[in-house]
């Protein structure tokens, strides 16, 4: 397990993480969110004991974390920064090699990882010749070449295309299942969604809601109505306890108060034209960013 406890990290006057209580089970995959300058960086960095925490202590297995035991994590950085003179080769195998591994299991983990990703015609390319989406992948590979226990992949989804988030999403569920730890930051939700058991929204270096994603919806109570029908629903936002509303091609999602408010809904489109869609979703991981979160940014 990973375990962080009242962690405090300060840069001169400012504190840029308070005092931060956060447990991530081993096995699981944990989702860091938050807006800009939230602390998230800055939390992972003192997990890889790239900076020393102002207060506070972060365990592995119950042992502390330095730059000595970071062999056991891997790490794809926010700021990517591989070698651009060097080739994929060349620099996969310095990275391998820092690591402790020998030459001939990099080169041949190098190049299962290379197939898989679609880019084994990189192996012998310099870095600088990459997109920004290969060199990525690149990067992800050097995070995992070694097999960490534990795996931080900061905003590991960014700059790439459709294809490829699939192609390392897929790779994120599939090192998990093998049983690797993964925690991981994203400012897209519906990734968070798709791969996180548990959470945290950090909102200025504090930790707005943390825990089992399931149980922070359901605590949220705010659900979401979506009616597609085919007469102007417009005059349903008239209806109390309707607090956002969305207006799309064929229907509307309307966020309500509370469950009853989808009852009152429902009895005020029956009989009136014909309902394609009645459907009661359960908050988005969007819902409540915004609410804990978007209000005290906009
Ligand atoms: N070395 C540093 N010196 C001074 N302030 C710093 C330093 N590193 C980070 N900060 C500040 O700490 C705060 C948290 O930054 P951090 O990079 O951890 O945020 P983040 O949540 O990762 O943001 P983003 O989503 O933009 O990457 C910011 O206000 C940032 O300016």
């Amino acid at each position: 397990m990973l375990h962080i406890h009242n962690v405090k990290k300060n840069f001169g006057q400012f504190t840029a993480v308070h005092s931060l209580n956060l447990e991530v089970e081993r096995g699981g995959i944990f989702g860091l969110l938050g807006a800009n300058g939230a602390g998230k960086t800055t939390t992972f960095r003192m997990i890889l004991g790239l900076l020393t925490p102002s207060q506070g202590t972060i365990k592995w297995n119950g042992q502390e974390l330095s730059y000595k035991t970071s062999d056991t994590i891997g790490y794809l950085p926010e700021e990517r920064g591989l070698y651009p003179k060097l080739t994929v080769k060349e620099q996969l195998t310095y990275l391998g090699q820092l690591r402790g591994m020998k030459k001939s299991h990099i080169l041949e983990a190098a190049e299962a990882w290379l197939k898989r990703f679609q880019a084994e015609q990189y192996l012998n390319k310099k870095v600088e010749s990459l997109s920004k989406g290969n060199q990525q992948k690149i990067q992800f590979i050097a995070s995992v070449l070694h097999k960490p226990e534990l795996l931080i992949l900061d905003e590991p989804f960014s700059g790439l295309d459709p294809v490829n988030v699939d192609l390392l999403k897929e790779a994120v569920k599939e090192l998990n299942e093998e049983g690797m730890t993964i925690v991981f930051s994203s400012h897209r939700m519906e990734h968070v969604e798709e791969l996180c058991q548990n959470i945290c929204i950090m909102h200025k270096g504090k930790a707005a809601v943390s825990g089992h994603l399931k149980d922070i919806k359901r605590s949220f109570g705010k659900k979401n109505v979506v009616v597609h029908a085919d007469f102007d629903l417009m005059y349903l936002t008239e209806l109390d306890g309707i607090l956002k509303h969305h207006r799309f091609t064929d229907g509307m999602r309307f966020q309500v108060e509370k469950e009853e408010v989808a009852h009152d809904i429902f009895q005020n489109i029956y009989n009136k034209g014909f309902v394609t869609k009645f459907e009661l979703e359960e908050p988005s991981l969007h819902d409540i960013f915004i609410e804990k979160v978007g209000a005290a940014n906009e």
